[in-house]
């Protein structure tokens, strides 16, 4: 299956992007071209927009025919597509169905029997086509995805994102220990010959990773043999692939791998030990983590995927994002569907900025993070953390255009523009960000583009 080629794009208009974790970029007046590639390959800032045409084409090479044309009116700009650092695809249909649980009883009541039943293709294709086409609407543009352990159900996946053109790594999950009989692998041998089989199938369908790449998926150490994560750590360094897995998101589970690895300094050394932690490795919540395990971490330049929607729904606790990021960690954000209820970043991010400010109201005010923070580790921070910030995250030439039209209503408008948020029109540009971030939703995300590809509009 080919991945879908993008035309030549001129954008033009206003264009947001972080410049650091505390500083957003405001490009007003600003013309992109895109080439066929989906690579920026011109970047204007504070032109005269009518006359982008005749000054920016024949520097290209470009003539006015081949090129289509997307201009940010008044009250859109540009921004970056979102980064999911942390979702599962195949807890989509239970998104919100959580109740009282915590994390061990959460999976077993109510994510193991959904994900088991995605060995059926026909449901697998419906759950994951609307996921992708959900998580695209909201303005993600790359996704770090668990499967299941069924492989034609995660290559199927692997397929969809390709055809629906999200950027996408695909984690067949491992789990061969502590797991109901339902829904286990058989063994540890078995494990790493499914593994293998998905990165063949990604190989075959993009073959240079340019829009998918498998990624090793050992679910948490809890599920994971010591032979299964051995084996894992060793495929990684045979093909230098990226790791993602869970870590210390509650106290019992946390109690759980104390018990189950006794001869390990800690959870974070559990992974360590089996050459699970390296610069490639994404690790999920980082809740409850030790001084030593946070050393450790940073010296093996592994990165974190906070996902504070989840935290607080199954109530696993506030992850110390603010001490984290001193100590120079790459975070980004997680939806973590379904223990997160939200498939939206920009929920992420807007629960990120809550949690931070429930760390505050425990003592720490250093702890609050910004809007301009949250946005970075939805865009920039993530591309660092799946390992793609020199391709993806903001508007540089080079990069390749990953990027989501925002609309926000305008209440000087007449009432058919009004939009969907009806507060806008009276504030400073970082006003309306604030806005966004606090109020915005999908309504708001007008189109999507993924490597210069236009891969959802909204219709009105
Ligand atoms: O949030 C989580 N979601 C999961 O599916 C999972 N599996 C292990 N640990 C987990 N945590
Ligand atoms: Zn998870």
């Amino acid at each position: 299956m080919a991945a879908h080629t993008a035309g030549r794009s001129l954008f033009l208009g206003t264009f947001i992007h972080s410049n650091s974790l505390d500083e957003l970029s405001y490009l007003h007046k600003t013309a992109v071209c895109v080439d066929e590639k989906g690579v920026i390959v011109a970047l204007e800032t504070d032109c005269d927009q009518t006359k982008a045409e005749e000054t920016l084409y024949p520097q290209l090479g470009w003539s006015r025919g081949d090129v289509t044309v997307r201009t940010a009116k008044h009250g859109q700009f540009f921004f970056p597509g979102f980064i999911d650092t942390h979702i599962h695809a195949s807890q989509y249909p239970n998104a919100g169905i959580f109740g009282k649980s915590t994390l061990l009883d959460w999976l077993n009541t109510y994510t193991f029997p959904m994900e088991s039943s995605l060995a059926s293709l026909p449901k697998a294709r419906k759950v994951y086509t609307r996921c992708i086409q959900r998580t695209l609407s909201h303005g993600t543009t790359t996704a770090s995805y668990y499967a299941t352990i069924s492989v034609p159900s995660t290559n199927l996946l692997a397929d969809l994102c390709l055809s629906f053109g999200q950027r996408a790594f695909i984690g067949r999950c491992c789990m061969d220990n502590m797991s109901p009989d339902f829904y286990r692998d058989v063994s540890a041998t078995t494990a790493l010959a499914d593994t293998r089989a998905t990165i063949a199938h990604i190989a075959a369908i993009d073959p240079t990773n340019a829009l998918v790449t498998p990624i090793l998926t050992p679910r948490f150490a809890p599920s994971c043999t010591s032979e299964l994560m051995h084996g894992l750590g060793a495929l990684q360094k045979e093909t230098g692939l990226p790791v993602q897995t869970h870590i210390s998101e509650n106290k019992n589970e946390i109690a759980l791998v104390k018990s189950m690895f006794p001869e390990h300094a800690s959870y974070a050394h559990v992974y360590d030990d089996h050459g699970l932690l390296g610069p490639k490795t994404i690790l999920a919540h980082a809740v409850h983590l030790s001084e030593e395990e946070v050393e450790l971490i940073k010296k093996r330049e592994s990165k974190i995927s906070h996902c504070p929607a989840s935290n607080s729904a199954i109530t696993s606790g506030t992850a110390k994002v603010r001490k984290l990021l001193e100590k120079g960690i790459e975070i980004g954000l997680g939806t973590d569907v379904s223990g997160g209820y939200s498939p939206s970043i920009l929920e992420a991010a807007r629960q990120a900025l809550l949690v931070s400010r429930h760390v505050a109201m425990e003592g720490d005010d250093n702890s609050k993070l910004s809007i301009e923070e949250v946005l970075y580790l939805s865009t920039r921070g993530g591309a660092q953390v799946v390992g793609l910030e020199k391709k993806i995250g903001g508007f540089e030439v080079g990069m390749e255009w990953d990027a989501q039209l925002i609309g926000l209503g305008q209440v000087e408008s007449d009432e058919a523009d009004l939009g969907p948020v009806d507060i806008f029109g009276w504030e400073s540009w970082p006003e309306t960000i604030a806005k966004w971030v606090f109020n915005g939703d999908d309504r708001n995300t007008l189109a999507v583009w993924v490597k210069g590809r236009l891969v959802h509009e909204r219709k009105l």
